[in-house]
Order: structure tokens, then C-alpha cells, then sequence
């Protein structure tokens, strides 16, 4: 049957992967190569908790997709297998007030949710407490994405309540992770001064990986994901020089899924590389559908405003946004501030003549690229 058409084609049973899950978001990769030096740090600043003392603090810091959140969930993982000790991670992007992330801490330590009924921060806070006492516990908390807490403004109160947790209750024993991935924030400058005062971390820094590390993280990936042979050295290096353009780990696990998708629909046994280069067209936007999805409904519609009035002067975005909502200037201000942090737009002061200081936005990525994502394409 040397010349059946149907040779080296997929039929509707087979895939070309062995294990989809693992290019999913929340997968937490098996073996953990180079971070070795950050893993040993965030150990050293933990062991006190496995005698039954309150832990060092950290802050661990990085671009996008060096591997920080791993690390916490890796280190979490082995305290909870070998340790009494009590640990919780906490998506700001996703709790991003003091009370939504103790609801979270309250959540990890009884395995049931608050009451929704309005108990109070107050009682919240002392039912944590008082069961850390009680069951001599050390708790570690992580706050992931930090950031997210500082454009909400709820950082400081956040920390101060977790630092002082021993003051408020005696006996009570928790230490903080934050991990931030806005290479912009100082944490500890941008903190009110009680906090600076008694918040004094060990500094863990995740720098990006090179081209090399990225390629051997990849192949692991694949060998696991996919079946043998589907993806050739020249593929995987391809996909391992473009993740290496963003330094974000995601863009490139992003692409292996698609890329493997793609050779799906064309019903090949291997990915090529112009499968590769198709779905780079969706994965290179990868940290920016992060970004969006957990903007708020003003957020999204003064994003949209900017998108479509692109390269257009500050003062008429801001009409434009006005008459659709209604809201005023300082909100409006406080939105661009934050789609500047997240590096969605570029929003800076320039001196116009006669004019005074203006400012000048513009999108970080094509509107069209950021106007489909708005409308989940
Ligand atoms: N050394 C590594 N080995 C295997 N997989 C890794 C490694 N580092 C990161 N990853 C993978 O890359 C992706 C991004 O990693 P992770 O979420 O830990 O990054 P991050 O620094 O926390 O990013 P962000 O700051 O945007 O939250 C994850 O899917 C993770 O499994």
C-alpha cells in the first residue's frame, strides 16, 4: 500500500499528543531544572516554619513566566507532604482586597468558604488566628501577583494585617511570600511606613531564562505532551527561539499546544514549522489575554475608548470615555495608571507647548489584537 494517500495521517481516534494536561495553565511541571538557587533560598527562608517558628519573609520577583509561582507551589508542596506546616497561595489578580485574600487564607485553613452573610474583617481575622493558636500551626501565605494589591490600593493594610497577626493574637505564627512580577513596583518603597517598618524580606530575584534553558524546559515538556517523533529538534528549536523574543515560559508551552492543534486539524502526525508560526499569531499575545482578564467593566470599556481612538490626543479619549459612561476625570486617571502598570498602554507626560503638561497614550499591541481579545476571539 506504498502509495495510499491516507499513509502518515491521523484518523479521528488518534492524537498527537500523549498528554494534553500538561501544556495547560495550572499544570505544575514534575521536574523543575534550573532554579536551583531560587528553590534553595525560598527553602532556607521557610525552614524555621518546619520547627515551629514563624519563617523569614520573602519577596520574589521577576519578569512574567520565570518560573515564580512554581516555585512557591514546588516549596508549598513538599512543606505540606513533610511538614505540620499550614501554606495558601492567593491570586491577587483574582482577590485583589484585604478581605477577599484572608477570605482565601480563612478558605485554606477550615476547607470551607465564609460565611458570604458580611462577617466582618475583624472576625475573619481572629477566626484565622485563633485556629492557627489553637492547633499550634504556622501558617505561610503567599500573595501571588502582588501587584494586583497595589493598583487596588490595599497592599499596605493587607501586609500590616498579616505581619502584625502575632501582635493582634499572641502565638500566632505567619509568614508572607509576595511574589511580583512588575519589574516597576518597588514593594517596599511603594509601602506605607508601617509596614516598611516590620516588613524586611529576604529577596528572591527569578531572572528570564536564556535561549538554552528555555529549549531544555521545552523538550521536557514535549517528550511528555506529545508522542514521539511529532516534534523534530528543528520545531522545538524554533518554538524555543520565539519564547525566548517574549522570556515568557508561557508563550512557548502556549505555542507546543497550538502548534500541536494545528497539525491536528491538517490531520499530520508531526508539527511543522509553519504550524509553529501560525499559532505564534495567538500565542505571542498570551501575556496580554492574562492582562485582560481580570479587568474590571470600566477598565475594559476605557480600554476599548483607547483602542479605537488610537494615536489620538489624551483630551479626546477622555471625552470619548466620559460620554459613554459618565464617569469623571479622577477614575478615568486612575484606570490609565493601571492599564500603564499592566503594560497594556504606554501613558507618559510630555510638555505641550502653551498647553502645559499633556499626556500621550498609546496601545502597547495592534488595537485590533487587543479589541478581539476584548470580544473573547
Ligand atoms: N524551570 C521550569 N521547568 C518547567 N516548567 C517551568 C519552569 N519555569 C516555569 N515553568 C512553566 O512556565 C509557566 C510559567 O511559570 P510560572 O507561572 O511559575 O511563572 P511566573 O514567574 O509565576 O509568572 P507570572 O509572574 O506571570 O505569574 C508555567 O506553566 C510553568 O509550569
Amino acid at each position: 500500500m506504498a502509495d495510499d494517500p491516507e499513509e502518515g495521517m491521523l484518523s479521528w481516534d488518534e492524537s498527537v499528543f500523549r498528554d494534553e494536561h500538561v501544556f495547560e495553565i495550572d499544570y505544575v511541571p514534575e521536574t523543575f531544572a534550573h532554579r536551583e538557587s531560587e528553590m534553595r533560598s525560598l527553602k532556607y527562608a521557610l525552614r524555621p516554619a518546619a520547627r515551629g517558628s514563624r519563617p523569614l519573609n520573602v519577596i520574589a520577583r521577576g519578569p512574567p513566566g520565570t518560573g515564580k509561582t512554581t516555585a512557591v507551589q514546588k516549596v508549598f508542596g513538599e512543606l505540606g507532604a513533610q511538614t505540620d506546616v499550614r501554606t495558601v497561595r492567593v491570586n491577587c489578580q483574582v482577590d485583589s482586597t484585604r478581605y477577599s485574600v484572608f477570605s482565601r487564607v480563612f478558605e485554606g485553613i477550615f476547607e470551607y468558604e465564609p460565611p458570604s452573610s458580611g462577617i466582618s474583617f475583624k472576625k475573619l481575622f481572629r477566626q484565622i488566628t485563633e485556629k492557627l493558636v489553637e492547633e499550634d500551626e504556622v501558617l505561610v501565605v503567599a500573595l501571588d501577583d502582588v501587584n494586583y494589591l497595589f493598583y487596588e490600593g490595599e497592599a499596605s493594610d493587607t501586609l500590616y494585617s498579616l505581619l502584625r497577626a502575632h501582635e493582634a493574637h499572641s502565638g500566632a505564627k505567619i509568614g508572607v511570600i509576595v511574589v511580583s512580577s512588575d519589574l516597576n513596583l518597588d514593594v517596599i518603597e511603594d509601602l506605607d511606613g508601617r509596614v516598611q517598618s516590620v516588613f524586611r524580606p529576604e529577596e528572591v530575584y527569578f531572572p528570564v531564562y536564556d535561549n538554552e534553558e528555555i529549549a531544555d524546559i521545552l523538550r521536557e515538556r514535549v517528550e511528555r505532551g506529545f508522542h514521539e517523533g511529532v516534534v523534530s529538534t528543528e520545531v522545538l528549536d524554533e518554538v524555543a527561539e520565539l519564547t525566548a523574543e517574549s522570556g515568557d515560559l508561557r508563550v512557548g508551552i502556549d505555542l507546543l499546544r497550538r502548534a500541536g492543534l494545528n497539525a491536528e486539524m491538517r490531520a499530520s502526525r508531526t508539527v511543522s514549522i509553519e504550524d509553529v508560526e501560525e499559532a505564534y499569531e495567538k500565542s505571542k499575545y498570551v501575556h496580554l489575554s492574562h492582562s485582560l482578564q481580570a479587568l474590571s467593566d470600566s477598565e475594559i470599556e476605557l480600554l476599548e475608548v483607547i483602542a479605537r481612538h488610537d494615536g489620538e490626543r489624551a483630551g479626546d479619549v477622555y471625552d470619548a470615555f466620559h460620554e459613554q459612561t459618565g464617569l469623571g476625570y479622577t477614575r478615568y486617571s486612575e484606570i490609565i495608571n493601571k492599564l500603564d502598570q499592566l503594560d497594556i498602554i504606554d501613558a507618559t507626560y510630555t510638555n505641550v507647548e502653551g498647553r502645559g503638561r499633556s499626556r500621550q497614550l498609546s496601545l502597547r499591541y495592534e488595537p485590533e489584537a487587543v479589541l478581539n481579545r476584548l470580544e473573547g476571539n
